[in-house]
């Protein structure tokens, strides 16, 4: 050494020795060396699963011509114990103890600020020095019995770096986690806070089994146990955060089971961890990593019914797994140590973060189009029902106007003939006069009485007397205007009030009455005839309908008393005729 050391393993420089008993101090161990029992280190690598203690033999030669103070810095940061012993060359070769440093002390006796154990050491000028280094696991664990050889710059150059790197992994993984909990805030999906949760519990994990929460945090007391109960405490969030975005509870029941294995054996290996049951947890972890590619397959099965994010998130926890995966070849002893699968697990775990963010990303815009699309579904829906009700709405007032002009048209209707009835009849006769005097047009009213109406019901029967109304009324209704106003006043009598003159008028009435006297009306054998008496008044401007009927009337009764079937104008004889005839013919009550 003395040219600058950054670093280097010099593994097969150095011998190992197994103690698997783990009890042999320094005597028995220098007998070891003695007896030839250290072996020459092959490979950077961890001794694998083994119990008891490592002890490894090297010598340093300072080839400089003046001090070399130097830091031997063990590679990892999971081991319990490291005690390093110098062979004093002036002192008979008799080792003296330089370091002892355990997990479990108060970070601040650390010779050195540094999150794995670095032992300090000074050379004389061209000094050799023979080191012995004892490393225990306690109980079943892994060593790396390469010593880093650093000077004291370089150390402390790759520490800060290092720390600066896993600052940003952690910072990244924090405002992740920071975001996802806005998100979750935002939108109201639970999988966003576990997510949230998940990433603390990373940052805990990692921060606490890189060696950093003893450094800057607990640094009073610090317990391997901490390190399995914080890596619990990420798998089971793990778990929690995979089961709501997956919805395996909904889409992949039977899997779910095995992911609520997962939490209890998550569980259970922080229970192991806070009793600092070391083997239960050792077999927990096992378990829980031999578990974690389930939760690919999870994702795939998802993705195979249709979810896209699923296959995103696939990815992500498989580089997860591939780290974890690495570093467990790394313990093992099968791939020999180095900072890059050193940190790929962290790295990886890092990455995943970033690409389930992206697969949340996804599973978001998913959600939003859905949101969408059932608006628009909504809109849609909501449309046509809107048509619908009015159309509804509008045919039900159609039945409803029709039912009103039905109902109307009854009321003003004569049922057995179809004409006005009286009272229709008296209304539209009112306005028609009131508009001819308005406009100074004449007016007529005719008022019909069918002859010896009741000879036909009593010869023929009531039926017969029914068709001639209705033959009398179809005739008059068929030869007269529209504008005309025509209806029955009741039994056998009607009236037509007709914008004419009076020899209009009374032409009219002859026209009329000759068409009845042509109606014919089948009974049997027979053919059933009949004629009708009309009484005419023409109207002067002043008279009331009142005043007219009663004149039409009066000449109706004139024209019966002439003998029927013909037409009687009424005039001022006629009345006086009537007083006459009433006088002559007394009217029956
Ligand atoms: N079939 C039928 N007969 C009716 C109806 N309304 C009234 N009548 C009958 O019409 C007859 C009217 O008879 P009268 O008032 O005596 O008059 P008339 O027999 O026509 O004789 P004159 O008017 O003097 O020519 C009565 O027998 C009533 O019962 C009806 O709606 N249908």
């Amino acid at each position: 050494v003395g040219t600058g050391e950054a670093g280097g393993q010099r593994t097969g420089q150095s011998a190992v020795w197994h103690d698997p008993s783990g009890d042999a101090g320094l005597q028995a161990a220098i007998t070891a060396l003695q007896a030839g029992q250290f072996k020459p280190l092959a490979s950077a690598g961890s001794t694998g699963l083994k119990k008891g203690s490592y002890w490894s033999f090297f010598e340093l030669h300072n080839t400089r011509q003046q001090q070399l103070p130097l830091r031997l810095e063990y590679v990892d940061h999971q081991l319990i114990r490291l005690r390093a012993y110098v062979r004093e060359a002036g002192a008979g070769g008799e080792f003296r103890e330089v370091a002892d440093q355990a997990m479990g002390e108060p970070f601040a006796r650390r010779p050195v600020f540094h999150n794995r154990f670095v032992v300090p050491v000074t050379l004389d000028a061209g000094e050799i020095t023979g080191f012995l280094v004892r490393f225990d696991s306690e109980e079943a664990g892994f060593v790396f019995p390469s010593m880093r050889i650093w000077s004291p710059d370089a150390l402390s150059k790759s520490h800060t770096g290092e720390t600066a790197v896993l600052a940003f992994l952690f910072g990244g993984i924090a405002l992740i986690s920071l975001f996802s909990l806005i998100v979750g805030v935002t939108t109201g999906d639970s999988s966003f806070f576990a997510y949230f949760v998940y990433g603390i519990s990373k940052i805990i994990a990692w921060g606490t089994i890189l060696g950093f929460t003893h450094q800057y945090v607990v640094q009073n007391h610090f317990h391997w146990s901490y390190m399995s109960a914080a890596g619990a405490l990420s798998i089971f969030c793990g778990v929690v955060f995979d089961r709501l975005f997956l919805q395996t509870h909904k889409y992949t029941p039977r899997l779910d089971y095995l992911l609520l294995l997962m939490m209890v054996n998550a569980g259970v290996l922080l229970v192991s961890a806070l009793l600092q049951l070391k083997q239960v947890a050792l077999i927990s972890i096992t378990l829980a990593l031999l578990f974690y590619p389930l939760m690919t397959f999870v994702a795939l099965v998802r993705w195979r019914q249709g979810s896209s994010e699923a296959a995103v998130f696939a990815i992500g926890w498989t580089l997860l797994l591939t780290g974890l995966f690495y570093q467990a070849l790394r313990d093992l002893g099968l791939v020999e140590h180095n900072l890059l699968n050193y940190y790929l697990p962290p790295l990886s775990s890092f990455v995943e973060m970033v690409t389930i963010m992206a697969a949340m990303g996804i599973k978001l815009r998913r959600v939003r189009l859905q949101g969408l699309e059932s608006e628009r579904q909504y809109r849609r829906h909501l449309e046509q029902s809107k048509v619908k009700l009015e159309g509804l709405v509008r045919a039900r007032t159609e039945e409803l106007e029709k039912a009103k002009q039905q109902a109307e048209m009854e009321a003003r209707t004569d049922p057995l003939t179809g004409i006005r009835n009286r009272r229709s009849f008296l209304a539209e006769a009112e306005l028609c006069l009131k508009r001819a005097y308005r406009k100074g047009e004449p007016v007529s009213l005719l008022m019909f009485d069918i002859d010896h109406f009741k000879s036909i019901n009593d010869n023929h029967g009531h039926g017969i007397g029914d068709e001639a109304l209705r033959q009398f009324s179809h005739t008059i209704q068929a030869k007269i205007r529209e504008t005309d106003v025509f209806g029955r006043l009741g039994g056998e009598e009607f009236a037509l009030l007709i914008t004419e003159t009076r020899p209009d008028a009374l032409h009219t009435a002859e026209r009329l009455r000759d068409n009845i006297t042509g109606i014919r009306l089948p009974s049997g054998e027979e053919e059933v005839q009949f004629t009708s008496s009309i009484g005419v008044a023409c109207a002067h401007q002043t008279q009331t309908l009142e005043q007219l009927m009663r004149e039409a009337d009066e000449a109706l009764y004139a024209a019966k008393q002439g003998g029927r079937d013909r037409v009687v104008e009424y005039a001022q004889s006629n009345a006086d005729a009537h007083a006459t005839l009433s006088r002559e013919e007394p009217q029956p009550a």
